[in-house]
């Protein structure tokens, strides 16, 4: 099923007017007035015209917590019991209500998702025992941390005790999990709230001018839940997660620790907006591993049912923002997640209960994914697949809707989404096609042995011999679509294979590296050159940007974005002699599109050419019966240069426009003399046969790509290493063939090549 996406309009504050309200929750067509579905806002260019968005459920400005709660979060508790993970998350700019959510305030009315939640939980436990006359035990546990500054903290844990780099993140069994965490045993309601009280006291707040209260870091409240019967234990876990909002730094007018802090928050909501976009653009790489918040989210991997609520402020002057979350919800909620539930352990088989009790750290116990699901959304049997087909879409948990617009839609009262079932209706079970938590119903939908097993009477033996052989195909199979899932993914698209494994290796050196600011500066370079890769100038140099403060004076750097500048310039240029209808359509982009934020953190994803035709088409007019699922897309601003970096335009993905890959130029460079050959300049790469020993070995030694090695040349410090590492990584070709190549690559030059040589020993 996909991610449940609602929208929360929050009430104006004490300093914000009536007149400026702007965003709106309406109903469409025959849907009773009570449930508005759609979120209306102006067009920032023309006030008479609106664009709306629809979603699983709009919360207009008077909705209450009690609302919320009954309606969104309510009917997730009885899946969690019945072995579902749950996730949800609370996603919009500083000062939208996002903690108001979560949290909420103390007295009872104002009591937000987290304390209910507990609270419907522990009911809940109460009952299911009273219910088994005490023959299922339920242990409630929970820990909560956050990530500041892209590192993680247990909140548990006062913050004199945090070490400078935070909790080491590792992968188990496809989840990530904080390793170290603590957790801790909560058995009452009352107890909860003291620890929870207490934590909260350890995460970072501060003020900033758009809130006097503003969480300066994602919290993720894990809610561990135990039932223990006399043959099975099935752990399940609620995740509430409050995200931190996306700032624009110019209105904060942050100091430099908040801009730190905000910069970090903005990247990492930058890079789950990538997430999304690189989901439902199918593409093969999801950048998840660039940011913890993303890692742990694991938006779209993670199994169970998902729920975000998208906080909006009603008022103009988050116009562009709101825009940019709703477009940013208008795609997660196409998202679709795998509805696995935690199969229950059999004791008798398992380690025993204490050692199950951590869900955290590498000792996590949970049964592996149903391989038919696994298999399901791994796509590995695609009957219709022909050899010369377009390669599969990559080895993930998940699949995606199609972002185009499904003719009929209207036809149904449905949210669009859940119109749009493809081939997953078809396979998935029953449950899957249900697009409220509340409609489903899990158990009796899900026949399946383990689960017939769970309510075999405890007079019956442990295992029957009929259990035991089906226990046994059934890891069979885990074990073959555990195989097909590697097969599948090492089979990956070729297209950038190479690079994508130098990406990788990067990505691991990064997180190798985790020694604060520079490992933080590193992710911003990498995300730079992987913008860059593909093409995406604008969003490079602004990723340059933010890595500038943790490499200050760093020449090569500022070399670097000169560059790109430069190529902006010129492409905007040619773009405009070149394509009058274009410039035309750019033109007509309002002026305020030119104060997005200067760390935009969710793309307003740009249009190609076809689509900025049909653009007016997509834009709902006072139509509050189109229920057009397709994204906003405002035209791209036609921005002077300086004023394009500092807007959402900068991280519109532009279609991949015949971008000319980094070719190693033939140009004069010196001519090298090794012992026996010399090289002129313009000669193509030479035969690597033709090399001296010495030669050879030095450019083994380059296209090792190993920092250490090259470090080691002589002539070559850390930052070269570093810099001939990148230049390799961004090069189009495999390897460097050749002295002259070498001396080609950004910063090396005719006489660093020869010291490097003359440095081996022949
Ligand atoms: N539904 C609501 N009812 C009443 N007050 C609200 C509501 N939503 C938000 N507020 C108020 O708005 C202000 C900002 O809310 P909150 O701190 O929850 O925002 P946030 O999105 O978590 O911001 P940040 O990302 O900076 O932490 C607070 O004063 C809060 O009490």
């Amino acid at each position: 099923m996909s991610v449940r996406v609602v929208a929360r309009i929050r009430p104006l504050l004490k300093l914000e007017l009536d007149k400026d309200t702007i965003v709106t929750a309406e109903s469409i067509g025959r849907e009773s007035p009570g449930s508005p579905t759609v979120v209306r806002i102006p067009n920032p260019k023309n006030n008479m015209e609106s664009f709306s968005f629809q979603f699983n459920s709009v919360y207009d400005q008077d909705a209450t917590q009690q609302q919320i709660f009954d309606h969104e979060v309510a009917p997730t508790i009885k899946h969690l019991f019945n072995g579902f993970d749950i996730t949800i998350f609370a996603y919009g700019v500083t000062g939208t209500g996002k903690t108001h959510t979560m949290r909420g305030g103390k007295s009872l009315a104002d009591r937000g998702v987290i304390p209910r939640l507990l609270s419907s939980i522990y009911r809940r436990c109460r009952k299911i025992e009273k219910d088994s006359a005490g023959a299922t035990q339920v242990e409630v546990a929970m820990s909560y941390y956050e990530i500041y500054n892209d590192k993680v903290f247990d909140l548990f844990e006062p913050p004199e005790k945090r070490t400078a780099s935070g909790l080491p993140i590792r992968d188990n069994n496809g989840k990530s999990v904080v390793v170290g965490l603590t957790e801790r045993p909560c058995t009452t309601l009352k107890e909860f709230e003291q620890l929870y009280d207490q934590a909260n006291v350890n995460r970072s707040t501060s003020a900033t001018k758009l809130n006097a209260h503003s969480s300066r870091s994602h919290a993720i409240l894990c809610v561990k839940v135990t039932q223990t019967t006399e043959t099975t234990v099935r752990i399940s876990t609620a995740s509430a997660i409050d995200l931190a909002g996306s700032e624009d730094n110019r209105r904060t007018e942050n100091n430099k620790e908040r801009l730190v802090e905000s910069s970090s928050i903005n990247k990492s909501l930058f890079v789950l907006a990538q997430c999304v976009e690189a989901i439902s653009k199918k593409q093969p790489r999801i950048p998840y591993r660039e940011s913890k918040m993303t890692r742990i989210l694991s938006l779209g991997q993670n199994n169970g049912l998902t729920l975000m609520i998208l906080n909006l402020a009603p008022v103009r002057s988050y116009h562009l923002d709101t825009l940019s979350s709703l477009n940013f919800a208008n795609r997660t909620k196409k998202i679709e997640v795998c509805e696995v539930e935690n199969e229950p352990i059999f004791r008798s088989q398992s380690k025993p209960l204490a050692a199950t009790s951590s869900i955290t750290g590498s000792n996590i116990q949970r049964q592996p994914l149903r391989p038919i699901a696994a298999a399901h959304n791994a796509n590995l049997h695609d009957p219709e697949r022909k050899p010369g087909d377009k390669p599969e879409k990559p080895v993930k948990a998940f699949s995606v809707y199609s972002d185009t617009r499904k003719t009929g839609a209207r036809s149904s009262n449905l949210p669009a989404q859940n119109q749009t079932l493809r081939r997953t209706e078809v396979s998935k079970r029953p449950a899957d096609s249900s697009s409220s938590f509340s409609s489903r119903h899990t158990k009796a939908l899900r026949p399946s042995e383990n689960s017939s097993r769970i309510r075999t009477a405890p007079s019956e033996p442990v295992l029957s011999k009929a259990s035991i052989e089906a226990l046994i195909s059934q890891r069979i199979d885990e074990k073959l679509a555990e195989k097909a899932l590697q097969d599948s993914s090492t089979a990956a698209p070729s297209l950038s294979a190479d690079l994508q494994k130098r990406l990788d290796e990067l990505e691991q050196r990064i997180d190798a590296k985790e020694d604060g600011g520079k490992a933080e500066g590193l992710q911003f370079l990498l995300m730079a050159k992987q913008h860059q890769v593909r093409g995406e100038d604008p969003s490079a140099l602004r990723m340059y940007q933010l890595a500038l403060p943790f490499f200050p004076g760093n020449e090569k750097l500022r070399n670097k974005m000169k560059a790109v500048e430069e190529r902006i310039k010129s492409k905007r240029e040619a773009e405009k002699s070149g394509h009058s209808l274009l410039t035309t359509t750019t033109s007509a982009a309002p002026s305020t599109m030119l104060s997005l934020p200067a760390v935009a953190p969710v793309p307003a994803f740009a249009i190609s050419k076809e689509e900025k035709r049909h653009s007016k088409a997509r834009r709902i007019v006072s139509d509050p019966h189109d229920d057009d699922d397709d994204d906003f897309t405002p035209p791209p601003a036609d921005a002077d240069l300086d004023a394009s970096y500092a807007s959402d335009d900068s991280f519109r993905y532009r279609p991949k426009i015949a971008r000319k890959p980094t070719k190693l130029k033939a140009k004069k460079v010196p001519v090298f003399r090794d012992d026996a050959l010399s090289f002129q300049s313009s000669s193509a790469s030479a035969n690597p046969g033709e090399h001296t020993p010495r030669t050879a070995h030095l450019l083994r030694i380059i296209n090792s790509r190993d920092v250490s090695q090259i470090r080691a040349l002589k002539g070559v410090g850390a930052k070269k290493a570093d810099a001939i590492v990148t230049c390799l990584v961004e090069m189009e070709e495999d390897e460097v063939r050749d002295l002259e190549s070498l001396a080609l690559l950004k910063g090396v030059g005719g006489r660093t090549v020869e010291n490097m040589r003359l440095g081996l020993a022949s």
